[in-house]
This record gives structure tokens, sequence and C-alpha cells, in this order.
């Protein structure tokens, strides 16, 4: 069973994550996670905090030489920006001094879109420090560092994780674009908005600096591809173990994601059922499929094609050219607070979007194939797909983990 949790404010000194059953021998790096941290601070507008608030990295469990111990793994994530705010986020009573004094005003004018209002009714606060602290997306950076450890499990056997932009406000990837694979993974991370065609990448920027411009912010949908995953992880038998259930669970548990669509989605409910479906043919090196239209699952498990799954981002709530709302210390009529946001955070909402998907799949392998060590849960998957029959073979299903 693999569980992981988050811990941390915003503005805290430092975000918490824990992942509890990684079998032993996963590789992981203090780099390889600092860089998928770095990833998720990049994408055209996002704003001036990505630039100044540094990622401190600690990992403090599980981790020996370089490989996972099969205990829980422990990482901390330093906020360099926190001695600013050891004031106003103090875990002890404190005086607040007038170099803090502006930074701890109460916040008493909520953002319509974001979680302040109701997250003042529900939890008994009169103002929406204590809310958005945690309603912050800055919670994801210890998502992200998770997912990184996922991730590297996951390529142990042969599974490459790949996500890119797909479309910002009304600025979309044209449909008939070939899908990224894994040797794209650098170029994409190096375009402004982590989209695989430049053309619309180009357009995309234009749109991020024409909300710019307008005072106002930008949502959009990102995808995610699996490759390399064999048939049979999730199951039909039961609504909770469906992983396409599980993935819209985890993909709707980052913030701001309103829609999720697994394969063609919402398009196909568009199309006569002779044309919606991906039609099998026996060819001489198993079962092929003969389109990908279903994004990799079947009766809520993988196939063993490519798996792609989509979620849509709402505009971010905190728009410069602010938004009417109530000052609940009044009642009067106010515009909500607005210190500064970002313009669009898709991009990095799409590193986000790979961290979960990294975490489900991890977790749906090692419900099925167990292991306490790497090369355990190896052999339990190659003996599993070795005892696939030949008649029931997909194309593909012979590529062992070995290659990996
Ligand atoms: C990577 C990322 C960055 C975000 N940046 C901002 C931001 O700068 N300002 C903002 O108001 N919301 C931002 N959000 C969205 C809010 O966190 C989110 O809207 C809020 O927590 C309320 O949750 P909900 O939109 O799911 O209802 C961001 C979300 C993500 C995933
Ligand atoms: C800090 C991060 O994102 C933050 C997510 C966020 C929100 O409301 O979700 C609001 C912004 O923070 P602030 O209001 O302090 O400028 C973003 O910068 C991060 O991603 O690391």
């Amino acid at each position: 069973m693999l569980r992981w949790l988050t811990a941390g404010e915003s503005h805290g000194p430092e975000l918490i994550a824990v992942l509890e059953g990684l079998p032993s021998g996963v590789p992981i790096s203090m780099d390889g996670i600092r860089a998928d941290l770095a990833r998720r601070k990049l994408g055209y507008g996002r704003g001036s905090r990505m630039k100044f608030e540094e990622d401190e990295l600690n990992l403090s469990g599980g981790v020996r030489h370089g490989f996972s111990m099969g205990s829980p793994i422990a990482i901390r994530i330093g906020n360099t920006e926190w001695p600013k705010w050891a004031e106003v986020m103090s875990p002890e009573p404190t005086e607040i001094s007038d170099k803090s004094r502006g930074r701890s005003a109460a916040l008493t004018r909520p953002r319509p879109g974001h979680a302040d209002l109701t997250g003042m009714q529900k939890y008994g606060f009169d103002e929406a420090r204590p809310v958005l602290e945690r309603a912050s997306a800055r919670e994801t950076a210890a998502r992200v560092a998770l997912g990184a450890v996922a991730r590297s499990f996951l390529g142990e056997l042969g599974i490459t994780l790949v996500s890119h932009t797909l479309s910002i406000g009304p600025v979309r990837v044209p449909e008939d674009r070939p899908l990224p694979v894994p040797a794209d993974v650098d170029a994409l991370d190096a375009d402004p908005l982590r989209c695989f065609d430049a053309a619309t990448s180009e357009r995309m920027v234009a749109e991020v600096d024409a909300a710019k411009k307008d005072g106002d912010t930008l949502g959009g949908i990102v995808e995610v591809l699996a490759y390399g995953l064999p048939p049979g992880l999730g199951s039909y038998v039961h609504w909770d173990r469906r992983l396409d259930a599980r993935l819209a669970a985890a993909l709707m548990g980052i913030q701001a994601i309103k829609g999720v669509e697994v394969g063609d989605g919402f398009l196909t409910t568009t199309r006569r059922g002779s044309a919606a479906h991906d039609e099998l043919v026996q060819e001489s090196d198993g079962i092929a499929r003969q389109s990908d239209r279903a994004g990799g699952t079947e009766g809520g498990m993988t196939t063993g094609t490519v798996l792609r799954v989509r979620a849509g981002m709402k505009p971010i709530a905190t728009v410069p050219h602010s938004l009417r709302t109530v000052d609940v210390a009044t009642s009067e009529a106010a515009t909500a607070h607005h210190q500064r946001s970002d313009v669009c955070a898709v991009p990095a909402s799409g590193v986000v979007a790979e961290a979960m998907v990294a975490l489900v799949l991890a977790e749906a392998v090692l419900e099925k194939f167990g292991g306490d060590s790497v090369p355990e849960t190896k052999r339990n998957l190659d003996g599993y797909l070795a005892a696939i029959p030949s008649n029931l073979r997909t194309r593909g299903d012979h590529a062992s983990s070995a290659d990996a």
C-alpha cells in the first residue's frame, strides 16, 4: 500500500511530505527532485513570487546513498522567504512588530473563486489569512517532490510520463498534432508554456500578454501521458478501484482544476458508437487496437496502450482587475484583496498533474504487483506478463520491465 501526506502553509517555514510504502532500491537523487521543483516554477505568466522564492530541498528520511530503503520517504521544502513571515506565521503567540504590520493586516475582502469566504465560515476565522495559507497552490511543491520519487519507481519498471499544455484560454493545440513522447520532455520544458506545438505556443504567449495588460487572468487544459504501462492496473470490480476514477480524483485534487477527461473524454459523447471505440485486430505480434480514443483504460483498468488524461484549470481567482466582493469587517461593498498573483499557472499545473498521475500509478502498480524491493516488484510484473496466454496478448505486453 502506498500512501502520502503533505503539510505546511504557503508562507510557513517549510512544506513537509511523507511517502509510505515505497519498496527499497528506487533511485532517488536530490538533484532529480530539485529539477522537478524547478519545472513546477516555470511557465510564462507566473507571478513575481516564483522568481524570488526558492525551494530548499531536504531529504530527511527513507533514502540512503541514493536509493530508497523501504522506510517512509520524508521530504522538507524550506521557504527562503520565511524570515519575512516569521512573525505573521509564528506558531507561538507573537507581538507583531512594525516591520510585519503590513503583512499581518486582516484580509477581510474575500476573493471570489478562492477558498477565502467559505474557509472563514467553515473554520471560524474572521479573516482569510489562515485559509489562503493552506488553500494556496504553494502546497503543490510538496506533491511534485513526491511525484518525482513515484516517477523514479515507475521508471524502474519501464513506465514514463509526459505532461504538456493543450490550451491556454481560447488558444488550443490543433487536434491533429502528434502526441509528445518521452524523448520530447526536454523540448517541452524549454517551451515557455510547455506546449508541444511551436506556432500554438507563440499564440499562447500573446494571449497571456493580452490578459496581463488587461489586469486579467487565464486558465487552460493540460494533458498527461503515461507510456509503458502493463494491462490490468486498477479494476472494474468496484467503483473505487477503477483507475480512471482514481486518476480523476487525484487530478481534481489539484487547486483550480475543474474538469477531467480520460482519452477523448467529452468529444467521445458526440460520436456514434461505431466511431467511438478502439477496434481490436489480430496482428502477428498480438492483438492491436486500431485507435486510441479511450485513452488507455477500459473498465477502469489500463489496457497497456498509452494512458492519456486531461485536466482543465479555471482562470486564476486573484484577478488584478479586482472582482467585486464584500468587506466582511464592515459589510460594505469592496473589491477583493490583491497583492500579486499568477496571470496563468497552466504550465505549472501540468507538472503537478504529472506528479499526481505518477503517485496514482505507483500505488496501482504496488497493489497489483506488490514487492518490498524493486527487483521483487519487477519479478512479479514479469511473471504476470509472461503468464498472459498467447491468444490474449496485446501488442507490447511482452516488453517486460527487464527492458527498462
Ligand atoms: C500551480 C498553481 C498556481 C496557482 N496560482 C494562483 C495564484 O497565483 N493566485 C490565485 O488566486 N490562485 C492560484 N491558483 C489557484 C488557487 O490555489 C485555487 O483557485 C484556490 O485554492 C481555490 O481552489 P479551487 O479553485 O479548486 O476552488 C494556483 C493553482 C495552481 C495549481
Ligand atoms: C507560491 C506558489 O504559488 C502561489 C499560489 C497561490 C494560490 O493562491 O494558489 C497564490 C500565489 O501566492 P501569493 O498570493 O503569495 O503571491 C502563488 O505564488 C507556488 O506555486 O509555489
